[in-house]
């Protein structure tokens, strides 16, 4: 994927949200200007740009759009009091944002207008949402994290936020280092513009914040005399029952949606007579439905999860999008040099709290992010917020092996490689061939010289290779958690989805926890994250395992207290009471991706007879058992690699796609070289190859293909001699692996294409004779070509599809 079309896809970094802008920095004191003109930073205060963590505790629930309007539903959602009753008074957490600054865009405006009126209408009831702490509430004591932002690269000692004084990195984003304290002025000097808007629209927010507050009292007290609002009997002038209107008015609706969640937040007085709350709840989510575009079946599932108000919150959320976040890159830089270059190029960043020392906030961008100097030098990567918490969670460690076994286009990997400082060994997988190529292009950019990519359906670790310190497993999944990036999730995710995928999940983790080495000295953890909020998609995994893998226990993720526990019960489920130590993150919450995230300790080795995730006969011995039917899970493996969603084409990928033809000549050019320092006759081999070239040998199996074999056998060699810190890969699965692998720095032991090829040449090494044979071209085995069976005609067909495909690379 080109950098431009990564913009287009990430869209612009938005306009600058006010209701994400800290709070702190209007506590903080005015830095006094120097004469040159540049702020001075005392030593008693804080640099303007410490104060920030739009993703922490000044997150507030989201605001709901524009309502045109419509009357006010701020009263409507106020609980209705009686009088002195309920005289607690609920704390407005949304205000209006203040006006917006005269150097932005009409655009800009647009959008400010939009949350500036929409505010009025679900402020009570978001206020009434659970504040919460935010990113920041991870705070940056963790161990684990400690070091990220070390640039491997160079040999300069003095770290920012070094290690050695816990206490200071608390209060400091940046180091305190006399140079870098000057760094961090000129940083300062070169946002002020920005920052001091900021500043201006922190304080029109809080005077629009306590004109609401007494705009509310007032509401609060007409609504204490209004009658209970009418939204099952809602009929427009003509007695038309509204909700059944052919086009629904859009301000009517979220109206009424505001009036029932309302309703069913306190039923008991607000209820009409007579009315079930089903009746309220169904006439919600028909609500719902038409007015933010979900199928049914979807806003049910994701309604399901929260509370009538919370859900509210939940499906505002996802119609705005989440903060553009970057992550420096320390093999290649430091984030305070990083954050220099860019706002030298008109960037507004903000460290993106004190959570993380290599996440940078974007607020405003004058340049496109995905191509900068800075990012095709590799010195980050854009990448969500929510997307550190996985690898903060698995906390790899330096010279450990891992596996990163659904990695593309590897934000994560190169985050893991980043954290071992290019040491010990990562292996990133990906099952789908154009995403694993945009891999490869992040590995290459960002530096990253410790890791394997391979091309295996992940259900086949750990055959393919096993032992490893930690396992990442960031599954494929529904992406109920990104909808503010994909609308399409609304409508496209079927009850079909949400049974095959937590099908493959499962397998998937068992795989994981299978590919970990429990004997680890300095590991033997696996962590299971997806972009889903949905129980089956979590929870559900997760106990599947536990229930499969009794030699696995749930351990705290180490992002303490950051996200929500997960469920330890949903609906009639009951779930392990450890369950609670997996975390939830929502988007209203926390103002991140949903996200969902479990870390396991593998404490003893896989019992005999359990079911092995690639094993669909074992699967099949099971089904019926107690377990199985319990989880719902009486389906056969499904080994098929679920296509990428997002349908990238080859031409399209982050890597801009391979030339063929250019591959061609490095392939060639380093088979030849690698014969030559053999002491081969490179010459005489060409020509003995021209000969040979397409003739099968007795079994039917084209001879090139074989040679292709011993090519990739012995690029496996030169690879793990040279390139593979090997500490511990098991010599059984090496040459056979090769073939779907390749290095960070060249493509070239990876000349395997088709599926089918690929799961023959994963699972080789144990599989049966018997196996072996089922799976073999049928005209192999049996040379006769009369009796086929279409499958095998179709086998056939693929076969000579390869064979093609092998002849064109033999050719070379
Ligand atoms: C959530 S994405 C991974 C994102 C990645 N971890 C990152 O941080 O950039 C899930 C990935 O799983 C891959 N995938 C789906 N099914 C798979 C399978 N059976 N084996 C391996 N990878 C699979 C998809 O191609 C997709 O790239």
């Amino acid at each position: 994927m080109g950098p431009g079309r990564r913009m287009k896809k990430q869209g612009p970094p938005g306009p600058l949200d006010e209701s994400l802008v800290t709070r702190k920095r209007k506590d903080a004191p005015a830095a006094a200007p120097t004469k040159n003109g540049k702020k001075r930073r005392t030593s008693g205060e804080k640099p303007k740009y410490e104060m920030s963590g739009a993703l922490d505790e000044n997150y507030k629930p989201v605001k709901p759009q524009k309502t045109n309007g419509v009357k006010s539903a701020a009263p409507a959602l106020k609980p209705a009091t009686n009088g002195a009753k309920k005289q607690k008074k609920e704390k407005k957490q949304s205000p209006p944002p203040p006006p917006p600054p005269p150097a932005e865009s009409d655009s800009e405006e647009e959008d400010e207008d939009s949350s500036d009126d929409a505010a009025s209408n679900s402020d009570a009831m978001e206020g009434q949402l659970k504040k919460t702490n935010g990113l920041d509430a991870l705070g940056s004591d963790d161990e684990e994290l400690d070091g990220e932002d070390e640039y491997v690269g160079s040999d300069d000692d003095s770290v920012m936020d070094s290690d050695d004084d816990a206490g200071a990195r608390k209060e400091r984003m940046w180091s305190e280092d006399e140079d870098e304290e000057a760094l961090a002025e000129k940083l300062t000097a070169a946002n002020i513009e920005g920052l001091s808007r900021k500043m201006d629209m922190d304080k029109a927010r809080e005077d629009a914040e306590a004109q609401a507050e007494l705009e509310e009292m007032g509401m609060t007290t007409n609504i204490a005399n209004e009658d209970r609002p009418k939204i099952l009997d809602d009929v427009d002038e003509e007695g038309v029952a509204r909700a059944n209107l052919l086009t629904p008015d859009l301000q009517m609706l979220r109206s009424r949606i505001t009036d029932n969640v309302r309703v069913l937040d306190d039923f008991k007085n607000l209820a009409e007579n007579g009315r079930s709350r089903t009746e309220y709840t169904e006439q919600l989510l028909r609500d719902i439905c038409t007015y933010y575009g979900y199928s049914a079946f979807l806003a049910e599932k994701l309604f399901s999860l929260f509370s009538p108000k919370e859900a509210f919150a939940f499906f505002e959320a996802n119609e705005t999008p989440r903060p553009v976040v970057i992550r420096t890159n320390t093999l290649r830089t430091h984030r305070r040099e990083l954050a220099q270059s860019l706002i030298n190029r008109g960037v507004q960043l903000e460290p993106v709290g004190k959570w993380s020392k290599v996440g940078l906030q974007i607020f405003e961008t004058q340049v496109p992010l995905g191509a900068t100097p800075e990012y095709l030098a590799g010195q980050y990567i854009i990448q969500a917020a929510s997307s550190f918490l996985p690898v903060m969670a698995l906390a790899p460690q330096e010279d450990e092996r891992i596996l990163d076994m659904a990695s593309a286009p590897g934000g994560k990997t190169t985050h893991i490689a980043a954290l071992m400082k290019n040491t010990g060994c990562i292996f990133a997988n990906d099952a789908n061939k154009s995403r694993a190529k945009g891999l490869i292009g992040n590995v290459h950019r960002m530096g990253v010289r410790n890791t394997i990519i391979c091309n295996y359906n992940a259900l086949e670790f750990p055959r393919v290779i096993g032992g490893f310190d930690r396992v990442l497993l960031d599954a494929p999944c529904s992406g109920t958690g990104v909808i503010a990036k994909d609308p399409s999730v609304k409508t496209n995710k079927t009850e079909k989805d949400f049974l095959k995928l937590p099908h493959l999940q499962k397998q998937l983790l068992l795989a994981a926890i299978d590919s970990v080495d429990h004997m680890s000295k300095t590991g033997g953890y696996i962590v299971y994250s997806t972009c889903s909020v949905t129980v089956e998609e979590n929870e559900q995994v997760v106990q599947y395992a536990l229930n499969k893998r009794p030699n696995v226990k749930l351990v705290p993720t180490g992002l303490g207290t950051f996200g929500r526990p997960g469920f330890t019960s949903y609906a009639a489920k009951r779930f392990h009471p450890h369950m609670k130590e997996t975390r939830r993150y929502y988007p209203h919450a926390y103002n991140v991706d949903g996200f969902f995230v479990a870390k396991f300790r593998k404490t003893g080795p896989t019992p005999a007879g359990a079911v092995m995730p690639n094993e669909s006969s074992a699967m099949s011995k099971v089904q019926g058992q107690g377990h199985e039917e319990r989880d719902g899970n009486e389906m056969d493996v499904d080994r098929a690699p679920i296509e990428d969603d997002e349908g990238e084409s080859e031409e399209e990928d982050e890597f801009g796609g391979f030339d063929s033809e250019e591959d061609r000549v490095y392939i060639e050019r380093a088979k030849m070289s690698r014969l030559r320092r053999k002491g081969v006759n490179v010459k005489a081999v060409g020509k003995g190859k021209g000969k040979d070239k397409g003739k099968k040998d007795a079994n039917g199996v084209i001879q090139d293909e074989k040679a292709q074999e011993t090519d990739a056998e012995s690029a496996s060699k030169g690879f793990s001699e040279e390139t593979v810190p090997d500490r511990k890969l098991p010599k059984q699965s090496h040459s056979k692996t090769s073939q779907k692998v390749a290095t960070g720095t060249t493509h070239e032991a990876k000349p395997k294409e088709s599926a089918d090829s690929s799961t023959l040449q994963a699972g080789a090494t144990k599989q049966s004779k018997k196996e072996k044979h089922a799976k073999m071209p049928k005209e192999t085995i049996h040379g006769d070509n009369e009796k086929k069976s279409p499958k095998v005609k179709k086998e056939k067909a693929k076969k000579d599809k390869k064979d093609k495909k092998d002849k064109k690379v033999a050719d070379i």
